[in-house]
């Protein structure tokens, strides 16, 4: 059984179409790299099968469950790690990990024991007090893994979660998310590093203006393309390569002039 299963997904922005159409099947316990250039619609996919953006064409199941009629019980079971969140930062992580985990009626006990635990193993505990405007980007990207994983969800969704993260972070996220995985969850994640997509990922989809471009493991791309690494593919296949080269010039020019 799909545990992620969209057809017909559609989003338009005032007539201008996003989404295209989105067939998706995700096989539960998977790892699935979600890739492709800016504006491609990534994140609207996301924030549609999420349950966050309500207004779309199509069928969206996730879980079995309707995002359009069973959208709570869709947000209660699932995690969603944000790109770039407007996280209160006002609040202390303690106080923020306390809000969202109310959010997923977890007791106050549960949210004291686990949210102190992982603020401990992600290397915040000795700033677990200070408000987070005080916080680096990378430390709150920290909490908002957490505050995504602390009600142990079945499906978790990562919009970039890597974005400022230092090195000992990113490999402690990698192995993570192989845990999850090995312990039956799915993960969707959506990154513009292609070289962790390219590690982690059992199936990779390539979107571009809305539409799938490509759908497989890495090696099947890599007999599609006919190219060798991910980063190569993504450049046959939305066809940036030598546009890119001459965008660069362009702006140098600009600049120069
Ligand atoms: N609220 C909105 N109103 C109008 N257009 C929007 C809105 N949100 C997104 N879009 C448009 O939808 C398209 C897809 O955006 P989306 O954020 O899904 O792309 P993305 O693939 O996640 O890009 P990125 O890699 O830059 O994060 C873009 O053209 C964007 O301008």
């Amino acid at each position: 059984m799909s545990v992620i299963e969209t057809t017909g997904l559609k989003k338009q922005y005032a007539g201008n179409y996003v989404l295209k159409g989105i067939d998706l099947q995700v096989e539960p316990g998977m790892i699935l790299g979600y890739i492709g250039p800016n504006g491609a619609g990534k994140s609207t996919t996301i924030k549609i099968i999420t349950g966050i953006i309500d207004e779309f064409e199509g069928d969206v199941k996730v879980l079995g469950l309707d995002v359009r009629t069973e959208a709570l019980e869709v947000k209660r079971r699932i995690g969603y790690i944000p790109e770039l969140a407007a996280l209160y930062d006002t609040l202390t992580p303690v106080e923020y990990l306390k809000f969202t985990g109310k959010l997923y009626h977890l007791s106050d006990e549960v949210i004291a024991a686990k949210g102190w635990e992982l603020l401990k193993l992600f290397d915040l505990a000795d700033k677990a007090d200070a408000r987070m405007n005080t916080y680096s980007k990378g430390m709150k990207q920290k909490v908002l893994l957490i505050s995504g994983l602390m009600h142990n969800p079945e499906i978790i969704f990562l919009d970039e979660p890597l974005s400022g993260l230092d090195a000992n972070a990113v490999i402690l996220v990698k192995e993570m998310l192989q845990q999850l995985k090995q312990s039956g969850k799915t993960i969707f994640y959506s990154s513009h590093i292609m070289d962790v997509v390219e590690k982690i990922s059992d199936r990779i989809i390539l979107i571009d203006k809305g539409q799938v471009i490509a759908d497989g493991t890495i090696d099947t791309l890599r007999q599609q393309a006919q190219q060798g690494s991910l980063e190569s593919i993504f450049k046959s296949l939305t066809a940036t390569d030598s546009a890119t080269t001459h965008t660069a010039k362009e702006i140098i020019d600009v600049l120069n002039s």
